[in-house]
């Protein structure tokens, strides 16, 4: 099967003051691969998820999506003189994103803290989400729904709590899952706005190694079932050693690192970076 480039981060930085959080990140997601981010606490992984998210714009650098610049930037204003990363004066544009662009146009996100409408059931968090990543505006998203939409929208979100394995629970108050249920409630909620790339962070943090291994499972199945690429950063090195494509380690905000799991495994930078961390 020949390599078809999904998402490439080029040269992004994201500094805050005078703090280098991110430093000239190069990374590169073909379609329907399971690519890892990993790194000691600090390295810059959720810097990195919210740079390609659209929560921050890049310092400097460029993201691009399925062939499409979603994010550019370079440092200009006060940031010009400011800027300690590299490859200044290689990007001359900006474009400036946003979260919801960003999800609509097929990036789809889970946080390190679950993040549900813990008060409403199941299905409900799912219909919600789904009615957030409508085409039209809110004002038609709340009122002018048709029918025929409605009634679609909720059929859809049932297919997907069907395949998820959370029909069972759908009228269950969220709040209510076993932990582990709210994890795949939470990936449910993302799938609702049809991605094409996962953006997971840490989905197996707070579990056990039998909770964990049925996550990886279930993450490669949702990958093959919903044609997703997905890119996930985690601590638990079981998890991303047994289900990564590749792997890329950053470190202090720095790439040390990238490879198939073997390769990152025995590779003598990353062992040094996790020494005295007890992951
Ligand atoms: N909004 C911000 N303002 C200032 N500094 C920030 C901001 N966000 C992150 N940083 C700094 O950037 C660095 C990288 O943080 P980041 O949260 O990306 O690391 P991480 O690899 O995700 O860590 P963890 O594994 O602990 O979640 C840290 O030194 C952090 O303090």
């Amino acid at each position: 099967m020949s390599k078809q480039n999904l998402l490439r981060v080029s040269d992004a930085t994201m500094q805050f003051g005078g703090v280098v959080a991110l430093n000239n990140l190069n990374l590169e997601l073909n379609k329907g691969e399971i690519i890892g981010l990993i790194g000691p606490n600090g390295a810059g992984k959720t810097t990195a998820f919210n740079v390609i998210t659209g929560v921050y714009s890049p310092t400097n650098g460029e993201i691009t999506f399925d062939g499409e610049v979603i994010a550019s930037n370079f440092p200009h204003g006060k940031m010009k003189a400011l800027y300690a990363g590299q490859n200044a004066g290689k990007y001359t544009k900006s474009v400036v994103p946003t979260p919801d662009k960003i999800t609509k146009k097929g990036i789809a996100r889970t946080f390190q803290n679950i993040r549900l409408f813990k008060d409403l059931t199941v299905f409900e968090n799912v219909l919600i989400a789904k009615h957030l990543n409508i085409k039209s505006n809110v004002f038609a998203a709340t009122f002018m729904l048709n029918r025929k939409e409605e009634q679609q929208m909720r059929e859809e979100t049932m297919e997907l709590l069907k395949i998820l394995d959370l029909e069972t629970h759908k009228d269950d108050i969220a709040s209510s899952l076993p932990y582990g249920k709210q994890r795949h409630l939470e990936i449910a909620r993302a799938l609702a706005t049809k991605p094409k790339l996962l953006l997971l962070d840490e989905p197996a943090a707070g579990m056990n190694p039998q909770e964990s291994d049925e996550l990886k499972n279930f993450v490669a199945r949702i990958r093959d079932d919903f044609n997703l690429s997905i890119l996930t950063i985690e601590h638990h090195m079981q998890f991303v050693m047994g289900i990564c494509d590749r792997i890329y380690v950053l470190d202090y905000g720095t790439l040390i690192a990238e490879g198939i799991p073997s390769e990152i495994q025995n590779n003598p930078k990353v062992i040094e970076a996790y020494l005295g961390v007890d992951e």
